[in-house]
Parts: C-alpha cells; sequence; structure tokens
C-alpha cells in the first residue's frame, strides 16, 4: 500500500471510510445531471455545488473524497464547444475544487478542541469508457466489435495525464466493468499493454486504484474473472489499491473474500445503494431485497473480511457515510467523546 494510504488506514483505526454518492447528492441539492456530461456538467455551470457536496462528503467523516471528474472527459468537452485548454482546465478544476475543500474543512477541524477527524485524501476520478458512452455500456462492459484498444488508449491518456499533474493524493479508476480496459486498453507498437503499464509508461507518481464494477458478484460486469484482472494489477506498484464499486452491497463481503485469496493490495469497496441503474431507460430501479441489514452493518462485517476502505456509491448519502464512519469508528468516537467530558 502506498505511504499515505497506509497511513490514513492507521490513523483511521484499521479502515478508511471513503465518500457516498457525488452524482447522487449533486443532484440533492439542485443540479440538473441528466446531461451526457453527468455530474461533470456542473463542473461548467455550478461549480460551487460541487465543493458544497464534498464539505457534505468530509462533515459525514470521509477520510477520502473523490473529485466530480467521473464523467469529465476531453471528448465529452470538445463537444460542448469548449476548445482543448478549456477543457483540461476543467479537468483541473475538478481536483482543485476537492483540494480546497479538504484544505478548508481540515483548517476548521484544527480550531476545535478535540478534532475527531482525519485529514482527507483528495482522489481524482477517472471513469471508464463506457461511462463516457452513456449507452448502458458501462454496466454491459460490452464495447462492440468496432472498439479498438488503439481508441481506448487515446481516450484515457491525456485524461489521465491532466488530472495526475493537478495535485490529488490519488487517482481513482471507477467502476472499471471489462478487462479490456483494465489490460489490453494499452497498446503501442502492436504491443499489449495493460492499464498499469501505461500509469507506468506515463510514470504517473500519483497511487492509483482500480475498483471494477460487478452485477451478479461473482464476475466484471463483462463476465469475466476478477482473479485474472487482479493478477494483471499485483504486478504493478503503481496500484496500491483494488476492490469493487457501483456494485449491489449484498455482493461484498463475498466478493472481498474472493479479492482476499488473490491479491494481497489494499482493498478498497464502496458499493451503490442496491437500486440498479437501468443505462437505457436512464432511471434508478428499486434495490432488491438484501435482508434487513442496512448499509453501516453490513460496513462491519466488510471490514471484518478485510476491506481497508470503505464507502458508497450510487444512491447513498452523507448520511450513509455517517453512518458508516459511525459503525467503523463509533468505538474511537466515544472514547474521544469520553475523554473530552472528563477533561471538563
Ligand atoms: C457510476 S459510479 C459513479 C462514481 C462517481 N464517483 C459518483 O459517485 O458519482
Ligand atoms: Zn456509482
Amino acid at each position: 500500500m502506498a505511504g499515505v494510504v497506509e497511513e490514513l488506514v492507521k490513523k483511521a483505526g484499521g479502515c478508511a471510510v471513503i465518500d457516498g454518492g457525488f452524482a447522487t447528492q449533486l443532484e440533492a441539492l439542485g443540479a440538473d445531471i441528466n446531461d451526457s456530461l453527468w455530474s461533470a456538467a456542473c463542473l461548467i455551470t455550478k461549480p460551487h455545488l460541487i465543493k458544497e457536496v464534498h464539505m457534505q462528503y468530509l462533515e459525514a467523516g470521509a477520510d477520502v473524497i473523490i473529485s466530480s471528474s467521473y464523467q469529465a472527459t476531453i471528448p465529452g468537452f470538445l463537444a460542448r464547444g469548449l476548445r482543448q485548454e478549456e477543457a483540461e482546465g476543467l479537468l483541473r478544476t475538478s481536483v482543485h475544487l476537492a483540494l480546497e475543500a479538504r484544505d478548508e474543512f481540515w483548517k476548521s477541524t484544527l480550531t476545535k478542541p478535540k478534532p475527531i477527524y482525519n485529514r482527507a485524501l483528495v482522489a481524482a476520478s477517472i471513469g471508464s469508457y463506457g461511462a463516457f458512452l452513456a449507452d448502458g455500456s458501462e454496466y454491459s462492459g460490452s464495447y462492440g466489435d468496432n472498439i479498438m484498444a488503439e481508441k481506448l488508449k487515446d481516450f484515457h491518456r491525456r485524461r489521465l495525464q491532466v488530472l495526475a499533474s493537478a495535485g490529488p493524493d490519488l487517482i481513482a479508476f471507477e467502476a472499471i466493468p471489462n478487462k479490456m480496459e483494465a489490460q489490453a486498453s494499452f497498446r503501442s507498437n502492436g504491443r499489449v499493454q495493460a492499464l498499469v503499464e501505461l500509469l507506468e509508461e506515463e510514470d504517473i507518481q500519483v497511487p492509483s486504484w482500480i475498483c471494477f464494477s460487478s452485477v451478479d458478484g461473482k464476475h466484471l460486469c463483462s463476465g469475466e474473472s476478477f482473479g485474472d484482472c487482479l493478477q494483471i494489477l499485483n504486478a504493478s506498484e503503481k496500484v496500491a489499491i483494488v476492490g469493487v464499486n457501483c456494485t449491489p452491497p449484498q455482493f461484498i463481503e463475498g466478493i472481498i473474500r474472493e479479492f482476499k485469496k488473490q491479491t494481497g493490495k489494499a482493498i478498497a469497496v464502496y458499493p451503490n445503494s442496491g437500486e440498479v441503474w437501468d443505462g437505457r431507460a436512464k432511471r434508478w430501479l428499486p434495490a432488491e431485497c438484501f435482508g434487513r441489514k442496512s448499509f453501516d452493518v453490513m460496513a462491519r462485517r466488510w471490514q471484518e473480511a478485510g476491506a481497508s476502505l470503505i464507502g458508497g456509491c450510487c444512491r447513498t448519502t452523507p448520511s450513509t457515510i455517517r453512518a458508516v464512519s459511525k459503525a467503523l469508528k463509533g468505538r474511537d468516537r466515544a472514547l474521544i467523546s469520553l475523554e473530552s467530558s472528563e477533561s471538563v
């Protein structure tokens, strides 16, 4: 695990808390995200709301906040009539807004007599090619026969460079649906290069996490095996953390146990609420019943199963993260309040 992550996980008492659904909360604050850029449209129209969402998750106890760049892509911005420099500027803005929120929040907690928060880390989000297409392939992993690895490489490379140079603590590849994108999306001179090799080729100094999405709890969305993908990621020191996100919560415990067998890297899980996104109809379908266990109760089990970073993805909110933070760090907090009452 990279030093910064190791330190944070330790400070957090063994398990750091990741924030919750970013687009979900942006929408709750009144943003219109029904847009081909999805939440990234707010980088153009309402950057103050982006910062507000980050603040709310920090307040809720997030130790890691993820930038608003999930669906912010250079081709997406160019299609809006923006110039290349403007598109790159908006990518940097997404990281800067998260860094500003983190720094302001941290400064304010330091003025409190017994700070109960950790200084959060900022992860720059990178969504999959399917997220950019916004045609449902984000959750099927099927990019069709025409998508060549070379095209995927062109799609990812510049955004990775720009985001990494904007000063985040981590790069977060989120909801990667298939092995091709994780492994073979980067070819040059006819040689197959894995995503991890792109990180090395670009000599990205910011540690990365790579999280997959799954719709059945046993495979990536595409139907490919976690084990095959993890073998690829295990080979790189640039990848500090592996995991799953935007996957139904009832599958997470089994996935962590499977990952534990396949990797020694730190494991991050930040499932969705269990509701299912219908990418074609563009709406959420109700959660399949997963018993009476609430998200925070499950979060404890995920920690016991071996996850080092736990948060929420789509349809989870600051109240989900507050409950998760309390469940994972409740004992420490109780001790802190005991200490403070003793010192009064
Ligand atoms: C479809 S997964 C989306 C992940 C992104 N970080 C968000 O919470 O909005
Ligand atoms: Zn999600």
